[in-house]
């Protein structure tokens, strides 16, 4: 193994520990972070998301509130549970866990979330904000990605910078972060013609696109930082583990860093929602 391997779980601890510190201080003051995670339905990968981000929560100080719905619950009756929680003083942050089973509209959920509160970064007021380099919140997933890239080291400036994937939650604001930070990004997808011309001219090299083992060794330059954002449960017959959406095991011989699965940017994109609820109780609090 050539490549520096970036530790999630590690980075997440030391945050956590900043995190906990700053919650409790808050607290003294009459202000402790709180956030609501919604969950409808039965999805058991979501209902293991859900369970770590409560608990994460829980050992930063934070207070939390679980509110579980059944998979046919009716839509208006999670827009009120959400016009209650924007109107809470003690809630700071409101998640709804995605996917929404199919008679949700999606983006009616996400918009009826407060702004103020929307520590997804999700609703089009935050994503527009974010956009014109004004962000209020970084989405969690991209937001974690860049504490990633700080923890390799070296500018980001001037660098090529590629995404595979082009969704709304992990590979256009990845992009748009990106950007920011003054790399040359290109965002691949789908239909791109040629992946691996793109994807070799890479300093950094993002994937998001949910195909396990996608991104093998012959596709990634040298000295590359590689960062895989894929969660992937292999089926029972192939061991039933978790893996990226990047060959490790060939991707490792040639980049310069590499974020392993699970322990990268999983712990990372948990870290960020509390990071996002801090702020959004600290400035409740109006410091
Ligand atoms: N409104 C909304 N916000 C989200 O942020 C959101 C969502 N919906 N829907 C689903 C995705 C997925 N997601 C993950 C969070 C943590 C891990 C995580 O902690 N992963 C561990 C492994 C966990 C395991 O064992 O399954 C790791 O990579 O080390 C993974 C995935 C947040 N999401
Ligand atoms: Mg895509």
């Amino acid at each position: 193994m050539t490549a520096k391997l970036l530790d999630g779980n590690a980075l997440a601890k030391k945050l956590r520990a900043d995190f906990k510190t700053r919650a409790e201080a808050l607290a003294a003051q009459g202000t402790r972070p709180g956030l609501a995670v919604i969950l409808v339905g039965e999805n058991p990968a979501s209902q293991v998301y859900v369970r770590n981000k409560v608990n994460a929560c829980a050992e930063a100080g934070f207070h939390s509130v679980k509110l579980d719905y059944p998979a046919d619950a009716a839509p208006a009756e999670v827009l009120a549970k959400i016009a209650e929680l924007n109107a809470d003083p003690a809630i700071h942050g409101i998640l709804v866990q995605l996917p929404l089973p199919p008679q949700f509209d999606e983006d009616a959920v996400l918009e009826a979330i407060s702004p103020e509160k929307d520590v997804d970064g999700f609703h089009a007021e935050n994503v527009g904000a974010l956009m014109q380099g004004n962000p209020r919140f970084l989405p969690c997933t991209p937001y974690g990605v860049m504490k990633l890239l700080e923890e390799a080291g070296g500018s980001l400036k001037g660098k090529e910078a590629v995404v595979i994937g082009r969704s709304n939650i992990v590979g256009k604001p990845m992009a748009m972060l990106l950007l920011h930070a003054g790399c040359t990004v290109t965002v691949c997808h789908s239909q791109t013609a040629d992946l691996g011309f793109h994807t070799r001219r890479a300093d950094i090299l993002v994937a998001a696109v949910g195909r396990p083992r996608f991104v093998t060794g012959d596709m990634v330059k040298p000295g590359a930082v590689v960062i895989d954002v894929g969660i992937n449960r292999l089926p029972a017959e192939q061991g039933g583990k978790l893996c990226g959406d990047v060959d490790f095991d060939s991707v490792k011989e040639v980049a310069g860093a590499i974020t392993p699965v699970p322990g990268g940017v999983g712990p990372m994109t948990i870290t960020m929602l509390l990071a996002n609820t801090l702020e959004s109780a600290e400035r409740a609090a109006g410091q």
